[in-house]
Parts: structure tokens; sequence; C-alpha cells
């Protein structure tokens, strides 16, 4: 007999195994395994053939249905969504092509205001990311608490978070065009936010407004909001400064920022705000 013959544990089980000479040509390469930790074990003649041939089988159908699950979804022109959270529970459209508009600004710009009116005219789904957070909170999630003391302090939630909550309510909406309000914040917001749903914005809206009206403005909103406090509109002006305005310029330099003098009493605004919606709504309509 050229092997030796022993008992190899595996999960548990003992299997009994002959270790053959390389050389021998009563073993049949098929049943060589390689043993990279123990050059004793090297090569390995199987003395179950059975059971080596169900294992790799069963192992060549499990990595074929993982590779089948995680099928990644690919960009199109309008931007694909995979709610990854949902794959194989079917009460979700999988792979939902979206349009989708940035709506920008400081706080207190009146984004929120005009992304009312542009839902009334042009037929939007208006997505805020704040009211997302804010709604997290309420809703008693294990995140709550870190999203509550992030928002008094005006600093900027963790993108995983807020991707998730952005792509569960694209998901959960019949509509196929969003205004997403608030979001990207800041680099990585938007590197992140790209690279999970794949989405690029058809364009940003740009609320451009001076820092004193968007004060006034937010002192005088009485929305019981716990950040429209001096302190953290503060705050939430020098994270504007520091991480959301180069986002913006960012659009800027790939000719996608729509600049909107916000300043203006709320009715001109608009007239400004429509006139980037009119021809991108006709040019789909014709
Ligand atoms: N053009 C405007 N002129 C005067 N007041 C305005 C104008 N637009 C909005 N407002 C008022 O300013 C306040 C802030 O507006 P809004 O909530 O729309 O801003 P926002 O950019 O969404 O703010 P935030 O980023 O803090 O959520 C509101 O009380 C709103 O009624
Ligand atoms: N992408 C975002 C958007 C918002 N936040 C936090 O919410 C606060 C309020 O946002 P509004 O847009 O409603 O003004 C904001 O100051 C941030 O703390 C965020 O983290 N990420």
């Amino acid at each position: 007999m050229d092997a030796t013959c022993g008992v190899r544990k595996k999960k548990g089980r003992e299997l009994p195994f002959k270790i053959a000479s390389p050389n021998s040509s009563a073993t049949p390469y098929f049943f060589w395994a390689i043993n990279k930790s123990d050059a004793r074990y090297r090569p390995l003649r199987i003395t179950f053939p059975p059971y080596f041939c169900l294992r790799y089988f069963s192992s060549f159908f499990f990595y074929l249905q993982q590779f089948r699950k995680t099928k990644p979804s690919y960009q199109t022109s309008m931007g694909t969504v995979v709610d990854s959270s949902n794959q194989g529970a079917g009460s979700l459209p999988t792979n939902k092509k979206v349009s989708v508009i940035f709506v920008l600004g400081g706080p207190g710009s009146g984004k929120g205001t005009q992304c009312a009116n542009i839902v009334e005219n042009f037929g939007y789904t208006h997505l805020s990311a704040g009211d997302l957070l804010r709604a997290e909170i309420k809703s008693g999630s294990e995140n709550g608490t870190m999203i509550s003391n992030m928002i008094k302090e005006g600093k900027i939630v963790p993108s995983e978070v807020t991707i998730k909550l952005l792509q569960r309510a694209i998901q959960e909406n019949g509509n196929d065009k969003f205004l997403i309000d608030g979001f990207p914040r800041n680099e990585e917001n938007r590197a992140a936010f790209e690279s999970v749903t794949g989405i690029e914005p058809e364009f940003v809206l740009f609320f451009d407004c001076p820092e004193e009206e968007m004060e006034r403005r937010l002192l005088g909103r009485n929305q019981g909001r716990e950040d429209d406090n001096i302190d953290t509109i503060r705050k939430r002006f020098k994270v504007f400064l520091e991480s959301s305005l180069p986002v913006i310029e960012y659009y800027n330099s790939k000719g996608k920022v729509r600049k909107i003098d916000a300043a203006k009493p709320v009715g001109e605004v608009f007239e400004a705000v429509k006139a980037v919606f009119a021809p991108t709504v006709e040019k789909v309509a014709a």
C-alpha cells in the first residue's frame, strides 16, 4: 500500500483518507486535494469519492445562486435604484428607473417652499432629506438619538443612513420623477449616493440667498424645529459654506447647476424656477 491512512476532522465530522504518493499511478489527479497548511496531506487522495463530488458540486451551485442574487444594477440615462434591503422580498419594485433633480441652497433659502410649487406644477415628488431624518427620529428608530444629536448640532448625518431613507422613499413611491431637497450635503453624500444608486441628477437647482436673509427667514419660520435657533443656525451656515458649496461647485463644473436668485419674494423666485423647468417638460411632451 502506497498510502498512509488516517482520519481528517472536518466540520466536526471525521472523514477517512489516505495519503498517496504523488507518483502513484493508482491515484487519479482528480482526487488530489491540496491542504495549504500541512504539506504531509499533499497530495491527498480522498477515499470517499461521493462525498467529494457532492461537496464540490453543491459549492458550485451555491456560488451560482449568490452571483444571481447580487446582480449589479447598470446605470442608465435615468438612473436605477436597487433596494438592497428588499432583494427577493417581492413587495416593492426593484431596479426602478428614476429621474432626479437635486435641490440645494443654504438653510432657509426657500428650497422647501419652492419644491411645493414645483410638485404642484410639474408633477414631481418632493423628498426632503431633512424631513426624512426627522421622521426617522419620530419613528423610534435605533438611529433616532444619533440623528437628533447631529441635527441639533447642525452636523451632517452619515450618508449610509440618509441614503437608505431616500432609497426607501423612492422605491415606495409610484412616481419616477423626484426632487431631492437638501441632499447631497457634502462630498461623501454625493459620492456614496452615486455609487449606491447609480443615479446622476438631471440637474441641480441652486437657491442662492444672502446669509442675513436666510437668518431672518429661519428665525421667523416658527415650525418648532429644534435647529431654528441662532446658535444652530450659525453652525448650519458654516457647514453649508465648508461642505455643501463644494458639492454645488462640483456640479457647476459639469454644467449641471441652474442658479436661482432666492432673495426675491416667493412668487418671483417661482417665475425663475418655472423658466428652468418649462423647457424640460416641453421637451419630454414633444
Ligand atoms: N422668497 C421668500 N421670501 C420670504 N420668505 C420666504 C421665501 N421663501 C421661503 N420663505 C420663508 O422662509 C422660511 C424658510 O423657507 P423654507 O423652509 O422653504 O427654506 P429651506 O431652504 O427649505 O430651509 P431648510 O434648509 O432649513 O429646511 C419659511 O418660513 C418660508 O415661508
Ligand atoms: N443630507 C442631509 C440633510 C439634512 N441633514 C441634517 O438635517 C438637518 C436639517 O436639514 P434641512 O434640509 O431640513 O434644513 C441638517 O442641518 C442636518 O443636520 C443631514 O445630515 N444630511
